[in-house]
């Protein structure tokens, strides 16, 4: 299996419910690194599995519409506790969906599957790997 990584960040803001969070159930910022990893058994003619900059471009506009925003406030978001692995699961079924339907190109067509791994801190971070 081959695999191709592109690495991006967001700010957002956000707070939980669940006495489990404790301070964390008030309003606080995060700074996340997203680590997208996309996978495909074969790679195409010119021996690429998806062309780097479109991969960015993609991963890009996924995240736009989280970053610089209160996740509390987003529609998209409703109802749920926005916790790290939550947004990796949101990001993969974006990039899963991007894939399907053509904006990752020829390449984004032979993916199989797609890992999002977000780092919030030197200390924790989580991932979610699914199909496209
Ligand atoms: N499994 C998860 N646990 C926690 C998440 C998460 O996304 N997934 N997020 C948070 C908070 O948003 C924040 O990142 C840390 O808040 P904090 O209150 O500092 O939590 P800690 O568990 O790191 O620290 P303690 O104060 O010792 O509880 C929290 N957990």
């Amino acid at each position: 299996m081959f695999s191709l990584t592109v690495v991006d960040h967001i700010m957002i803001a956000h707070s939980f419910r669940g006495e489990a969070f404790g301070p964390a159930q008030r309003l606080h910022g995060a700074t996340f690194v997203v680590e997208a990893e996309f996978c495909a058994p074969k790679l195409d003619d010119l021996h690429l599995l998806i062309d780097i900059g479109l991969a960015k471009d993609v991963l890009r506009a996924v995240l736009a519409p989280i970053d610089y925003r209160n996740l509390d406030a987003e529609p998209v978001f409703a109802g749920k506790n926005t916790t790290t692995e939550y947004l990796c699961l949101h990001i993969q079924q974006e990039l899963a969906s991007a894939c399907r339907d053509g904006r990752l190109g020829d390449g984004g067509k032979a993916v199989t599957g797609i890992k999002v791994l977000l780092r919030e801190s030197h200390i924790a971070w989580a991932a979610f790997e699914g199909p496209v």
